[in-house]
């Protein structure tokens, strides 16, 4: 039999990224025991009955003593708590990694934290959903899509190697890049799309003129456009707050793209309206 690229995984908050990638590594037998590790009993004895983890434990320090691969997965801002809690307590050799959303904020905490023999190896899978949970896991999700690793120069070449396996055994192209370009571009990309689609969501919901909900009335434009509006709160809490120049520049941004759209509609200007949204339509069908 061939070895298994991790025999033992420990997944510190069991939900929709964590229990995503645990089953997706079983389901290409990556890897072999999976312990669970989280804050809700319900939710991890959820997980063990979905067939997402093998075991769990509600002590992360013992849950992680004898794992080759500890995969942080709890809120942006937890990371660094719990990577505190659990790094003097993990084997020589073993790593950590994580699929945080937001990477300069979490290397600068938790790398000063790593002990000698102990690696850590930042990332963040460009792949996700508006549910949370580990009923939300599912084997599939990271199926053709791109997951990045933001090494710095303290990262450890082989414990590199080997994140870059696991994710490219959940069925993921894996690329590299500095922290701070990860931040900007997913700001951009992902961290104000989901700003814009919570902010629309609660403008249009708070216009009570009518004296009924007129989100009632939505039709598919709408929904698909705010889908991501239904997601966790506390974890884009975390992201909005831990990359927050990156996205305020980025909202700067919107804000003078929307006053110019404002200004072209209140003058009523038809060719610069027109060349306005064929621009955008072009590059958004270029996309599909
Ligand atoms: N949801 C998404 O689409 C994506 C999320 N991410 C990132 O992945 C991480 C996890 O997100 P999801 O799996 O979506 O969230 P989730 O809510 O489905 O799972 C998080 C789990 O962490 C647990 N948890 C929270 N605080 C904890 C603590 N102090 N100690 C132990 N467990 C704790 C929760 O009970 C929950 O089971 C976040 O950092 C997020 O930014 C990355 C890519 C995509
Ligand atoms: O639900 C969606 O479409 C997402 O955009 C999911 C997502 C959320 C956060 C990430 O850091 C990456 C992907």
């Amino acid at each position: 039999m061939q070895d298994l690229l991790i025999p033992k995984m420990t997944v510190i908050g069991t939900g929709l990224i964590g229990g995503s990638l645990a089953l997706a590594l079983k389901a290409a037998g990556a890897v072999g025991v999976v312990t669970g590790v989280g804050r809700g009993l319900a939710n991890l004895q959820q997980a063990v009955e979905l067939g997402v983890i093998d075991r769990f434990s509600q002590d992360a320090e013992a849950a992680v003593a004898d794992a080759d691969v500890v995969f942080l997965s709890t809120p942006v801002k937890t990371l660094p708590v719990m990577a505190a809690r659990v790094l003097p307590h993990m084997k020589p050799g073993a790593i950590l990694t994580d699929g945080g959303s937001v990477k300069e904020h979490i290397v600068a905490e938790i790398e000063p934290l790593v002990p000698a023999g102990v690696h850590f190896v930042p990332g963040h899978p460009i792949a996700g959903t508006e549910r949370s949970g580990a009923v939300a896991a599912f084997a599939s999700l990271y199926q053709d899509r791109r997951c990045i690793l933001t090494p710095t120069e303290r990262t450890d070449t082989k414990a590199l190697e080997l994140v870059r396996r696991m994710w490219q055994a959940a069925g993921s192209e894996v690329v590299t890049m500095d922290v701070t370009k990860h931040d900007r571009i997913l700001a951009a990309i992902s961290h104000l799309p989901h700003m814009v689609a919570y902010a629309l969501v609660n403008a249009v919901a708070s216009d009570d003129r009518y004296g009924e909900d007129i989100l009632k009335y939505s039709a598919g434009g709408f929904r698909d456009f705010t889908r991501i509006a239904s997601s966790d709160p506390s974890m884009w809490r975390d992201i909005a707050l831990t990359n927050r120049e990156a996205l305020l520049d980025m909202i700067g941004g919107f804000e003078s793209m929307l006053a110019e759209l404002k200004q072209d509609i209140a003058d009523g200007q038809d060719d610069s309206l027109f060349n306005f949204f064929l621009r955008s339509k072009e590059r958004r069908d270029a996309l599909l």
